[in-house]
């Protein structure tokens, strides 16, 4: 699935709306909340302390620590609970961690939590932290992501009798087994769920104690197959009413009434109510529309923050800007990255097209300092999976990439990132910059800007709660060889391109003026559906 960021729209609808529901003006300000070590955190399960410690991690940050009193203390997950707080805090420990020490005292697995994400590699980076920690106290998680194997998942998933030499395994009988799930964790993107919702005998969200709704703007800014009112829907407590399923929304083709909540049989809860689903949302850049946050059919929600101002980006973060010269912003790209020696950085273009030029043109600089790949929605999974292995490992020095790469990824030791377009909105430039300055580490975020975009950037600062931001002065001696070399380095681009896109009007290299940069911000807005 090709995921562009087009948080634009949905802020620029947000900020003619200007409504904030009535529970979003009293929040929690987790800025006054302290870190607090694993050793006085209370009530931690000793094995969870265990696998803490061997991922590296002796104490929680604030987040970690505001949602853990929340859930695990007196709270104990009564509220549903909506988190915004910066990029990097650690807001996925912040769900994982509760989650994972309630369900450790469970006897029978089902599947008891659901995490949601809208991209399949931040679904296997949040599997990722699940597995780290809960396997040391009995948990299984499963993924259910896109261009994986539906068989695979199920083979993952679903419990299966064993098969005894002859005798015939019904799959309609599976609700006789007393464990329906082969997890107790699913984390998943919504058109895989909902692919296993409609068509998977044995998948069940009957179970369901918890719904974790990661990046929640940005998963409810487009319906997704209607997941969310499905998943709603199935996991109505029981008091509800009897099957829902006649209901005109949910999807005929789910006819498995194994998926749905039901009054009388009982399997991990026998004898007792279906307890409450509690939701979790989460995101650095949280919607306050009202018409978005209903949707999620919150149950009494506290609201968490982080300081006074809407957004607020990760404390050491350092923001800079280069004033490009018309006709020549690689030249600067170029002597930015030198002058970085060998750092990692990602460069965030506005579209999947400038991405793809601008890596090849950067290595027709053939500098062997700057080993640059591409990482954008116009890639298959499997190529943008191996670049961002490749990245992670430290093979490659510079990710090239569109806004695929913005929301959530968490790459370690990334110092700099660098805005080679100008993000069009506050959100967008939140999530890019939020790539580096992760877990209360030091990093750069550079915008390279024409003299016709200076303003716009100093407004779009002034959103983002950041009105400082220097100029960067690259030393003078490293552009000039630099200079030297890009014309050939653009008529080896011209080379490339020109062949495979011959169109019309079709715009080849990187000349920059204020009219190409406009009909190009357009293009750029068709592709990456911004705005
Ligand atoms: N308590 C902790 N101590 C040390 N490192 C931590 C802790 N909690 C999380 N981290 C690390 O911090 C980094 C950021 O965490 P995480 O990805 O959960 O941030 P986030 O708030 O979800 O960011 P984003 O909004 O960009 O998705 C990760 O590398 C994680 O391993």
């Amino acid at each position: 699935m090709v995921v562009e960021e087009k948080d634009g729209q949905a802020q620029a609808q947000e900020e003619t709306t200007n409504l904030v529901v009535p529970w979003m003006r009293a929040p929690v300000d987790v800025s006054h909340v302290d870190s607090c070590s694993l050793e006085t955190l209370p009530s931690l399960h000793p094995r969870l302390k265990e696998a803490l410690e061997k991922m590296g991690i002796s104490s929680l940050f604030p987040v970690q620590v505001a949602v853990w009193h929340e859930t695990i203390g007196p709270g104990g997950f009564e509220r549903d609970v909506c988190v915004n707080s910066p990029t990097g805090s650690g807001k996925t420990l912040s769900y994982a961690l509760p989650i994972v020490q309630t369900l450790s005292s469970r006897a029978v697995r089902c599947l008891r939590a659901l995490v949601v994400l809208p991209t399949r590699d931040l679904a296997l980076q949040v599997k990722g932290v699940f597995d780290a920690i809960a396997p040391s106290v009995g948990l299984s998680v499963g993924s259910a992501v896109g261009q994986s194997s539906i068989a695979g998942d199920i083979a993952q998933l679903i419990k299966t009798p064993k098969l005894d030499a002859g005798i015939c395994y019904d799959p309609e009988d599976i609700s006789q087994n007393l464990e329906s799930s082969a997890v107790d964790i699913l984390v998943a993107t919504p058109g895989r769920l909902m692919d296993h919702i409609n068509n998977t005998k044995g998948f069940t969200l009957e179970h369901l104690r918890y719904l974790v709704v990661d990046e929640t703007d940005r998963l409810l800014r487009e319906s997704y197959q209607e997941w969310l009112p499905t998943v709603l829907k199935l996991t109505q407590a029981s008091d509800d009413g009897p099957f829902p399923s006649s209901s005109p929304f949910v999807p005929s083709s789910f006819g498995s009434l194994l998926t749905i909540r039901r009054q009388s049989v009982e399997r991990g809860f026998k004898g007792k109510p279906y307890p409450r689903l509690a939701k979790l949302a989460l995101s650095a850049t949280l919607t306050q529309d009202p018409s978005k946050l209903i949707q999620l059919d919150l149950h009494h929600p506290l609201f968490m923050t982080t300081g006074a101002t809407r957004y607020r980006l990760p404390e050491k973060l350092e923001c800079l800007r280069l004033i490009c010269e018309t006709g020549v912003k690689p030249v600067y790209l170029v002597g930015l990255l030198k002058s970085l020696e060998g750092e990692k950085c990602i460069v965030f273009t506005s579209s999947v097209e400038t991405t793809r030029r601008l890596c090849k043109l950067l290595n027709f600089f053939g500098d062997s300092m700057i080993k640059a790949k591409e990482y954008s929605g116009g890639l298959n999974q499997a190529v943008r999976s191996k670049e961002l292995k490749a990245f992670r490992k430290g093979d490659i020095q510079v990710l090239i990439s569109s806004d695929a790469l913005a929301r959530g990824m968490d790459v370690e030791l990334v110092t700099n990132v660098i805005n080679y377009d100008m993000p069009q909105y506050p959100k967008t430039f939140i999530h890019r910059a939020g790539r580096t300055a992760r877990a209360g580490r030091a990093g750069r975020c550079f915008t390279l800007l024409g003299d016709h975009e200076v303003r716009r950037f100093s407004n779009l600062l002034k959103k983002v709660g950041n009105a400082s931001c220097p100029i960067y002065p690259i030393p003078p001696d490293l552009f000039g060889p630099v200079r030297a070399i890009y014309e050939p380095a653009l008529a080896k681009l011209k080379e490339s391109v020109e062949p495979i896109a011959p169109k019309r009007g079709r715009q080849v290299g990187f000349k920059h003026n204020s009219k190409t940069t406009n009909s190009q911000t357009k293009r750029n807005k068709a592709t990456s559906g911004q705005a």
